[in-house]
């Protein structure tokens, strides 16, 4: 690799692109999509032209696994009888020079060329690709480094294939999810983790939650800590199954149609988001690493003319406008790498540039996947892409690791509760322990009740498993750093195919801990088989009943035996700690009442910024009803005197 290319990379948006294969409709009409198919709405034939294929559009995730429609047929080359296809049908070529650059040539007429990062070529796999320009995305975001993939590019051309993938080649979400998974297992840091996840589609301007079973109204705020949205579910996961059974839900509720270049168009835009937050296993109170890992699968623009029916018209016009407010912020950014020198960056013309804005202004390392049609009827639109690619390739990053030092993390948060229920056990047994002590001696009766029973010691215990196990640790037994594919061999050693991927997996998930010293929650008792992990609410108001079951074991404890001096002491014991935990109730609900004017505030802004919003957009519309109005009274004839 050249000299200065890395350097150029780390401080610019790192731009790939990516030319998918020619695929013949007629060989994949077969195909056997499931799931967004059914929700899709009437759909029309795609039509038998240069290659517009029909889509399988059965997730990764779904079994029985059937191989992909173009998997087993024959290739472009075979159909022509061995003939090398017309160069009509093929428009593009990679130049490869094994350098961090590539040159792709229009074929025939005016030749141009496009130098960018990498460019793959139709043969390219989304394994080749996530090995040479994602795989480090992910390790950076799981040092600490706010980071984001986004598939961009015309509709059909293969942004979802590379984003989701199928069950026999999977995408760039699950290779990027399970590499977090296996980092933690390879890389010897004794840091501990804690992981969630959002998702989200804005469909029409509006923000939906994937992950919610019901419709919640999700507000976008500005916060000192960047852009928060508000109303949004997250979930803490553990391991890549259970983000893989949060996406496949997810995944059900999204927004997906039939337009006449692509029989099964996502029809919004879609953003996962893994949120990372770590800490050093031996600095108990050390700052916090907050970061994230953004992948987002980006609705494709394309020519309203040929989109079908009016509501496939409408939402095309949507996903237009977003993509072209994407273009302008993009281009905004591109102008200068100096902040003060640059114009006006409207992110706030749209929600999907809201929500890139963190990605896109400079503290993310950001990669950004353009998808291109291999056909020559679709030239004009692969040259926009191309374009887009060229000017983002300007935009600037300096992504840094944040680190905090305050309780605000749910990490810190975490530890600091299960501390707590350690505290609470350990005093719950000791008085226990001194009851028993007692009740030997002769100090209590022996037929009182009142006693700390072994089974509410147990859902102590439990409660601290329970939160524990969301906390994952990376392996602190020395081996190698995670390579491409070392997480094929995590089952039975010998050479895997995709089917085994998916075995594996599972066999991985349900049980983290293995002799190679994968992921493992500190504590010993686990969940049984088959549960699903806890989520926060059910954390909290599980972590409320066992405050209250030790506040009335203590109680019993007291009333059991009130001669003894020793209880006295346990009495005064008990009164301090409830004054403690009065002060911390009194401390918290201070705190929430601040929390919340805050947030009624930030809604109040938030209310005036769309009203405000909507006033431009009509002045907007009055101003050009006035212009054409002016341009008309022109071009009238003038009037004889
Ligand atoms: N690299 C590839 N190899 C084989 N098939 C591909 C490849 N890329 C795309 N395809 C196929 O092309 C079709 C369209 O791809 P896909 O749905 O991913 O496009 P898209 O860009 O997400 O479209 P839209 O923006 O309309 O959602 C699908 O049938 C997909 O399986």
């Amino acid at each position: 690799m050249p000299e200065g290319v890395e350097e150029e990379r780390k401080k610019h948006v790192e731009v790939c692109v990516r030319i998918r294969p020619l695929v013949i409709t007629s060989e994949s009409s077969s195909s056997f999509f499931q799931g967004k198919q059914q929700s899709a709405g009437p759909t029309s034939p795609a039509p038998a032209d240069l290659g517009t294929p029909s889509k399988s559009r059965k997730s990764f995730l779904r079994k029985p696994q059937i191989p992909r429609p173009w998997g087993k047929a024959k290739t472009p080359d075979e159909k022509n009888n061995g003939k090398p296809p017309s160069p009509a049908v093929y428009a593009w070529k990679t130049i490869s020079d094994d350098t961090a650059t590539q040159s792709v040539d229009l074929v025939p007429g005016r030749t141009h060329t496009y130098t960018l990062d990498h460019v793959y070529g139709p043969e390219a796999t989304t394994e080749a690709l996530f090995d040479r320009s994602v795989l480090g995305l992910v390790h950076a975001a799981m040092d600490g480094y706010h980071t984001s993939v986004l598939a961009y590019g015309q509709t059909s051309t293969g942004k979802t294939f590379t984003m989701t993938g199928t069950p026999n080649h999977p995408g760039l979400i699950p290779l990027s999810i399970q590499e977090c998974f296996k980092y933690l297992k390879h890389r010897k840091q004794g840091r501990e983790y804690l992981l969630r996840v959002s998702y989200l589609e804005v469909y029409k301007e509006h923000i939906r939650d994937l992950l919610a079973a019901s419709a919640v109204p999700i507000r976008l705020f500005d916060s000192n800590d960047g852009l928060v949205i508000k109303g949004l579910q997250e979930e803490v996961v553990t391991s890549p199954e259970e983000v893989f059974a949060l996406l496949e839900e997810g995944e059900a509720r999204r927004q997906v149609g039939a337009t006449s270049m692509n029989q099964h168009s996502s029809r919004s835009h879609v953003l996962l988001r893994l949120w990372i937050e770590s800490r050093a296993e031996n600095e108990p109170h050390g700052s916090v690493r907050i970061s994230s890992l953004s992948l987002v699968d980006l609705a494709g623009s394309e020519s309203v003319r040929l989109t079908g029916s009016s509501e496939r018209r409408e939402e095309g016009h949507y996903i237009n406008k977003s993509l072209m407010t994407l273009g302008q912020v993009v281009y905004a950014l591109s102008e200068t790498d100096d902040e003060t020198k640059r114009k006006h960056v409207p992110y706030r013309d749209s929600k999907l540039t809201r929500l890139l804005q963190p990605s896109l202004s400079g503290s993310a390392q950001v990669v950004l996947l353009c998808c291109i049609s291999p056909i020559a009827s679709h030239l004009e639109e692969s040259h926009n892409t191309f374009k887009f690619a060229c000017r983002a390739k300007k935009i600037p990053q300096k992504a840094k690791i944040q680190e905090v030092k305050d309780e605000k993390t749910m990490l810190a948060a975490y530890i600091e509760e299960i501390e707590d229920l350690k505290q609470q056990l350990q005093e719950a047994r000791e008085q226990q322990e001194e009851f028993r002590r007692l009740m030997e001696s002769g100090g209590v009766s022996t037929g009182s009740t009142d006693t700390v029973s072994d089974e509410e010691v147990q859902e102590l215990v439990n409660a601290i498993s329970t939160m524990e196990r969301l906390i994952l640790k990376s392996s602190t037994i020395s081996t190698p750093r995670a390579k491409p594919g070392d997480f094929f061999d995590l089952s039975d050693g010998q050479g895997d195919n995709d089917d085994d991927l998916v075995d594996d997996l599972m066999a991985y998930a349900s049980n983290p801990t293995t002799p190679n010293g994968a992921i493992s929650a500190k504590s010993s008792f686990a969940d049984p088989p088959g549960e699903s992990p806890a989520s926060n609410a059910d954390i909290q108001m599980e972590l409320e009943r066992i405050q209250g079951l030790l506040g009335s074991v203590l109680k019993k404890r007291i009333s059991g035996g009130a001669e003894n001096a020793e209880l006295e002491m346990l009495r005064k014991q008990l009164q301090k700690q409830q004054q403690a935990t009065n002060l911390g109730k009194a401390d918290s609900t201070f705190l929430q009442a601040q929390l919340d004017e805050k947030n009624k505030l930030l809604m109040e802004v938030s209310k005036m910024l769309e009203i405000l919003e909507e006033r431009q957009a009509r002045l907007e519309e009055e101003n050009d009803l006035l212009r054409r109005e002016i341009a008309l009274l022109r071009r009238q004839p003038k009037a004889e005197p």
